[in-house]
């Protein structure tokens, strides 16, 4: 029997054991000491910041994402340089000790960077990063971040930001269990996107001491402590038992009675298509188009654009490629529309609304949209994001078809949106529902607040009774209704959605051989029993016990 079972939230399945280890926190400053060797305490400050810039090097050499390296290196020239090293220096001659003269040093860098502005503000978080490993250096700390101890453990942290994750080393890391995040958080994203079984909004998770050996159920949220060989052994078959079944299949996804349901990937650029391939996805149902947009000064020029998506509506010819137009605003935003000063960002112009200020973006990408599907074979379905009502959804098909493509469809982001699905399945041919802006608007609880996960969880019944309209709307109407939010990615989840009159299921390429198997497990009638059970049900728990 395990000495403890801590349960959180299961993002992506997967069961694994190893030691425990946690991201360490920043040092913390010590109360100053008196230098009696100037020299000897220059050389001391020195050496560390050598000694960082060496790792960051060693880092952008592992690294497997070139842009990751590129971050690295970029990190490395900042910690090598010179008046870095002069300002270090003066301040010990002042009589600082050595991490006292870098934090000083640092806090300098800092505030001429916060100052500029723009792609140097952007760079204060890195500056504080190495003054934290410099620090650690000096004081014989754990260096700050994600552990890098030379063998295989499970990372756990309170939550996961993108920065700590860069360089993240998939041959070391076999599980991430955080503490709070949600289904949507960037923890279960990244995990999806590396296929590390995780577990996040497991309280309890940072009690556990560094070291010690857990058993991590991706699937079901479970982290046991204390297990036993047997029972780890026992764990991690049954596992990939389950595992070996689900990538077997590799034909259309249907039940068990033979009901299609396509399968298909959310990619972000023609580098996500081999994934989504090696998944025997049937199409891609979900392109998000703001890769392109992301860190420039100035919006893609058409020729750009065109090229970019001939590349995903090539590598998919013959099969349906659903492309969303620009997603902007909010958490993703692009210095070329200068939105700066929103109060509520979530709230405001974001996605098709962006069309109000800027019509030309949104013409410029159907144009571009529209050429490169005339110079490739693939099936082509265009979708905007964050549309509230009829009149948006109207106009935005007729700004499709005005470009020449065939089939306009909106996302279901807002719960305005769902309420009214039958009306706006007047106006456009499909509907695909953003579980993950859906949850976040119906549950007023932004999507990237750890605190607020139970509120984001995809079984939330309110949650589902939505989803249940749309997919209501889609049958009435002989139109399709797709999910492809986080969602649709929990193999658990998949028959209730279907049950729910969903046609469609899009998710990171990692997540479609579980739930191409769950789906071939349970029958039409079984999805719409469950889904009753689930929308019926008084909570998220309640609702994953009835389905489950
Ligand atoms: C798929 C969705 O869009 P994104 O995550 O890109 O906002 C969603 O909101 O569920
Ligand atoms: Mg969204």
């Amino acid at each position: 029997m395990p000495d403890t079972v801590l349960t959180g939230i299961g993002v992506c399945p997967g069961t694994v054991a190893g030691p425990l280890l946690r991201i360490a926190a920043a040092p913390a400053l010590p109360a100053p000491t008196t230098v009696t060797d100037i020299e000897a305490e220059v050389a001391r400050a020195g050496a560390a910041l050598t000694e960082v810039v060496a790792e960051l090097g060693r880092r952008a050499d592992r690294a497997a994402d070139a842009t990751v390296a590129e971050v690295l290196r970029s990190e490395a020239l900042m910690a090598g340089d010179e008046e870095l090293r002069d300002g270090v220096r003066e301040l010990i001659e002042a009589g600082h000790d050595a991490p006292h003269a870098i934090d000083g040093a640092f806090a300098t860098f800092r505030e001429i960077f916060a100052a500029a502005g723009g792609y140097l503000a952007e760079r204060v978080a890195d500056l504080d990063d190495l003054r934290d490993r410099a620090v650690a250096l000096l004081l014989g700390l754990p260096m700050p971040g994600v552990p890098s101890p030379g063998h295989r453990y499970v990372l756990a942290a309170r939550d996961l930001a993108p920065a700590d994750t860069a360089d993240l080393d998939p041959a070391q890391v076999i599980a991430l269990v955080t503490e709070i995040g949600g289904p949507t958080s960037h923890t279960a994203i990244l995990a999806r996107a590396l296929g590390l079984p995780a577990v996040v909004a497991c309280a309890g998770v940072l009690a556990v001491p560094d070291g010690a050996r857990v058993l991590v159920d991706g699937a079901t949220g479970r982290v046991a402590t204390g297990v036993d060989d047997v029972e780890v052994k026992a764990a991690i078959e049954a596992s990939a038992r389950l595992t070996a079944a689900a990538s077997g299949l590799t034909g259309p996804g249907r039940t068990s009675d033979g009901y299609a349901v396509k399968l298909l990937a959310n990619v972000g650029s023609a580098r996500n298509v081999p994934a989504a391939d090696e998944a025997h996805a049937e199409g891609i149902g979900l392109f998000r188009t703001e890769l392109l947009f992301l860190d420039r000064a100035t919006e893609p020029g058409h020729g750009e654009q065109v090229a970019d998506y001939r590349d995903v509506f090539r590598a998919m010819a013959g099969r349906r490629v659903v492309i969303r137009t620009l997603d902007a605003g909010a958490d993703k935003p692009l210095p070329f529309l200068n939105q700066e000063g929103e109060p509520n960002p979530a709230l405001g112009v974001r996605g098709l609304r962006v069309a109000r200020q800027r019509p030309e973006v949104l013409t410029t990408q159907l144009a571009a949209i529209a050429e490169a599907r005339a110079e490739t074979g693939a099936d082509v379905w265009v979708m905007a994001p964050m549309v509230s009502t009829v009149a948006e959804a109207s106009a935005f098909a007729a700004a499709v078809h005005e470009a020449g493509l065939p089939r306009a469809g909106v996302m279901i982001e807002v719960p305005a949106a769902a309420l009214r699905a039958a009306d706006l399945l007047r106006v456009v041919d499909f509907l695909s529902i953003g579980t993950n802006d859906l949850s976040q608007y119906t549950f007023a609880a932004d999507r990237m607040c750890g605190p607020l996960a139970d509120l984001l969880d995809p079984w939330q019944p309110a949650l589902l009774q939505l989803i249940g309209l749309c997919g209501e709307a889609g049958r009435a109407a002989g139109r399709p209704v797709g999910v492809c939010g986080e969602a649709a990615a929990d193999p658990l989840l998949a028959p209730v959605l279907v049950g729910l009159g969903v046609t469609s299921l899009s998710m990171s390429p990692r997540a479609l051989p579980a739930v191409r198997a769950a789906l071939s497990t349970r029958t039409a009638e079984d999805c719409r029993r469950l889904a009753a059970l689930a929308v019926a049900a008084p909570g998220p728990a309640e609702a994953r016990e009835a389905a489950g």
